[in-house]
Formats: structure tokens, sequence, C-alpha cells
């Protein structure tokens, strides 16, 4: 039996995806050493393969089939725009895409205003503004710390992730509108799909009876 290979978002959503693995009886003790410098752990028995990879990296190894399946965020999802099946909603992670800023904000999202518009996600940004709201902005990329951008007079607005609200809190910003809601998510290889549907399909079941009974 040949291995299947799967590929998890490093960070936020490493320890309750390495829970949710264990509670369908997928243990990788090695993997939660947080000292290890190893990439790659095997459970020999199962015959799997498990890495940890930065968030958008995740759908490129699965498109690629380098990972027969991924945990992501639909955020790194949407953005990436990759190749590949989105097959299950794991339930946690759970935050939103929004266009925040400050409340004198609000009117400029109203009309073909031309704002601009400072986000780590610049394809989500694109598809809200030029597609959903058919409003022409100046999209600008950044990598963090995203609720700078309208503080100090480099956008009007911004288009990134809430999930507590804190951060907006103690920025004196607000959220203006709502883009999508997200939550970490498995996403399978095209091929895998079909080559390994038995296992995969046994995994998902797992994985489904979990969420079920922790809704419950
Ligand atoms: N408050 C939050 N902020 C950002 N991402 C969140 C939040 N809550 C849940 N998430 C989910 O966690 C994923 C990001 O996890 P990660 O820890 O890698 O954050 P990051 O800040 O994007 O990474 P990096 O530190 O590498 O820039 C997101 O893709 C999103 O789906
Ligand atoms: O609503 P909250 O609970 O405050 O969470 C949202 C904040 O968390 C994320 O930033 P992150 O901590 O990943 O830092 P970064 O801005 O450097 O990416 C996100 O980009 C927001 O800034």
């Amino acid at each position: 039996m040949r291995y299947l290979t799967i590929a998890l978002t490093k960070g936020r959503l490493a320890e309750k995806t390495l829970e949710m693995l264990e509670a369908v009886g997928i243990t990788c003790e090695e993997m939660k050493d947080k000292k290890t410098r190893k990439l790659i752990f095997v459970n020999e028995d199962l015959k799997l393969r498990f890495f940890l990879a930065k968030g958008p990296d995740v759908p490129t190894y699965v498109e690629y089939g380098a990972a027969d399946l991924g945990v992501v965020g639909r955020d790194t999802i949407l953005e990436e725009g990759r190749k590949l099946y989105e097959v299950m909603d794991l339930g946690f992670g759970k935050c939103r895409m929004c266009i925040c800023g400050p409340e004198s904000a609000r009117e400029l999202l109203d009309g073909n205003q031309q704002i601009r518009v400072a986000t780590k996600y610049p394809n989500i940004a694109k598809d809200y503004f030029y597609n959903k709201k058919n409003q022409t902005v100046e999209i600008i990329k950044l990598n963090g710390s995203i609720e700078l951008a309208p503080i100090v007079g480099l956008s009007e607005v911004i288009c990134d992730i809430v999930e507590t609200g804190s951060t907006l809190r103690e920025n004196g910003l607000h959220i203006l509108e709502e883009v999508c809601p997200l939550s970490a998510r498995v996403v399978v290889n095209q091929v895998s799909m079909k080559m390994e549907s038995e296992r995969i399909s046994e995994l998902l079941g797992k994985l489904k009876k979990v969420i079920k009974e922790a809704d419950r």
C-alpha cells in the first residue's frame, strides 16, 4: 500500500488539526515536539505521511499531488485559487473576511469611488470589489499588521480576517462590510480523489463523525 500524504497548516490551525486527527486515531507524537526541525513524519501502521507547511503553500502541494490531502483555511483556498477539491468544513479556525476601516470610510464603499484597499489577500479583495460590488479600487498588497494601513493613511479600508474583533477595537477601526465566513477545510488532490477514493472516504467519514459528536 502506498503512503497517503497529508499537508497541514503551520501556526494557528496546527494544534486543532492534530487534535482532530488524534480523535480519529491518527497520532503522530513526533510532530507535536515544538523543538523538532524534522519536516516530514510517518505513521507506519496507517501508511500515512504528514508535514507542516505555510498556509499558502498547502494548496500548492495538494494541486501538484505532492500531498494527497491538506488542511487549510478557506481564506487561503480562495486566495490561491488552485485546482483541488474542497471536501469538508472542519468547524474550527472560525473567523470572517471583512472590509474594515474607520467609520468615516463607510460612505466610500457606496457608489464607484476609487479607493485604496490594503490586504494580504489581493485576489479575494479583487473578486469582492470588482465582481461582487462592481467598484474599481486600488489593491495594495501587505504582509501583516494590515490594520496599520488606514491609520497611517496608506489606504482608506482594509480587507482582512476578523476573529474576536480585538485588533479592530484597539485601533479604532470597524467592520464596514462582510465578505465571507471562514474556517479550516480539508482539501483533496483531484487525482488522489479517484485513485485513493476508498482510503480518503474512510478518513473523511471518521472526521465527519468526530465533528458531529463535537457539535452535540
Ligand atoms: N484571528 C485570525 N487571524 C488570522 N487567521 C486566522 C484567525 N483565526 C483563524 N484564522 C485562520 O488561521 C489561518 C492562519 O493561520 P496562521 O497562524 O498561519 O496565520 P498567518 O498570520 O496568516 O500566518 P503568518 O504568521 O505566517 O503570516 C488563516 O488562514 C485562517 O483561516
Ligand atoms: O479579530 P482578531 O481576533 O483581533 O484577529 C484578527 C487579526 O489577526 C490576524 O493577524 P495576525 O495575528 O495573524 O497578525 P498579522 O497581522 O501580522 O498577520 C488578522 O490579520 C487580524 O489582524
